[in-house]
């Protein structure tokens, strides 16, 4: 298998101030490889949302290597960078971030309407197969007040996924949900990664992390232990019993 993300020895130091530092990731070494479905889970401020910041090149290492495809983005410009997230990676959050005066498809296709030579008719086109997907296209019209938490995060994994991805990075994004919308959502993520694109997510919730294939646990800034499992196959796993086996394993874990 060939490995998406390569990270090397990272470290993420912030200054405190007074000459102290806070070391918020501490020699984190990771391969990810394409078309795996990762979550990150860990005590809150162990830093697993600084961890996806910092390989996805939404924020910048201190010191060690990042390499996304062979590609250290590490010392990249940011207008590289930049371009690369646009392209290659899809970002959905816990708060959704939609723009206010857009309707929710117009919102879905502002990514792809970024760059100059985009095909706005085939754009279009995929924005509202992606909304079929997700099962929004009746609300493609509506504006972000008159949908529901479940239906915008939607919104936001289409737009994550218009101009088609290698690897979508998700902080908490079924964080604000109720437990149905985020069974809907682990869904459609699920399809998503069967399809081939590469999924990290950061989780609290063990039910989102027992549809995942391997949970990666944080703690002060490091990797302390991993759980890999099999892909989540809703016909032959039996979702409890990975959930139980995912509590047991966080609780000899220390959490
Ligand atoms: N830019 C920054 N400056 C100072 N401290 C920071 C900065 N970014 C993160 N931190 C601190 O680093 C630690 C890790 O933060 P991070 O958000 O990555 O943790 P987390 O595991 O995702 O937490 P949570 O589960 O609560 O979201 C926290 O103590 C946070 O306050």
């Amino acid at each position: 298998m060939t490995n998406i993300i390569e990270a090397r020895s990272v470290y993420k130091k912030v200054a405190l101030g007074n000459e102290n530092e806070l070391h918020i990731l501490r020699d984190v070494n990771l391969d990810i490889e394409e078309g795996e479905f990762v979550s990150v889970m860990g005590p809150s401020g162990s830093g697993k949302s600084t961890l996806l910041y910092n390989i996805s090149g939404m924020d910048r290492i201190s010191s060690g290597s990042v390499k996304f495809k062979g590609r250290e983005i590490s010392s990249m410009k940011e207008e590289e960078l930049a371009e690369l997230r646009l392209k290659n990676m899809g970002f959905i959050f816990q708060d959704i971030n939609l723009l206010k005066n857009l309707s929710l498809i117009d919102n879905v296709l502002f990514p792809a309407l970024v760059s100059k030579d985009a095909d706005k008719n085939a754009v279009y086109e995929k924005a509202k197969k992606l909304m079929e997907m997700t099962g929004i296209e009746k609300v493609a019209d509506h504006t972000i007040t008159q949908g529901s938490g479940g239906q915008l995060q939607r919104v936001g994994i289409c737009r994550a996924l218009i101009n088609n991805p290698d690897i979508i990075f998700g902080d908490e994004p079924t964080g604000a949900l109720d437990s149905k919308s985020t069974e809907e959502i682990m869904t459609i993520l699920a399809e998503i990664n069967k399809k081939g694109t590469t999924v990290m997510l950061v989780t609290h919730d063990v039910k989102v992390a027992a549809k995942t294939e391997r949970i990666l646990f944080m703690v002060d800034g490091i990797i302390v232990a991993q759980k890999k499992m099999s892909k989540y196959n809703e016909q032959h796993d039996n979702i409890k019993k990975r959930e139980e086996s995912i509590m047991k394993w966080l609780v000899e874990n220390g959490f």
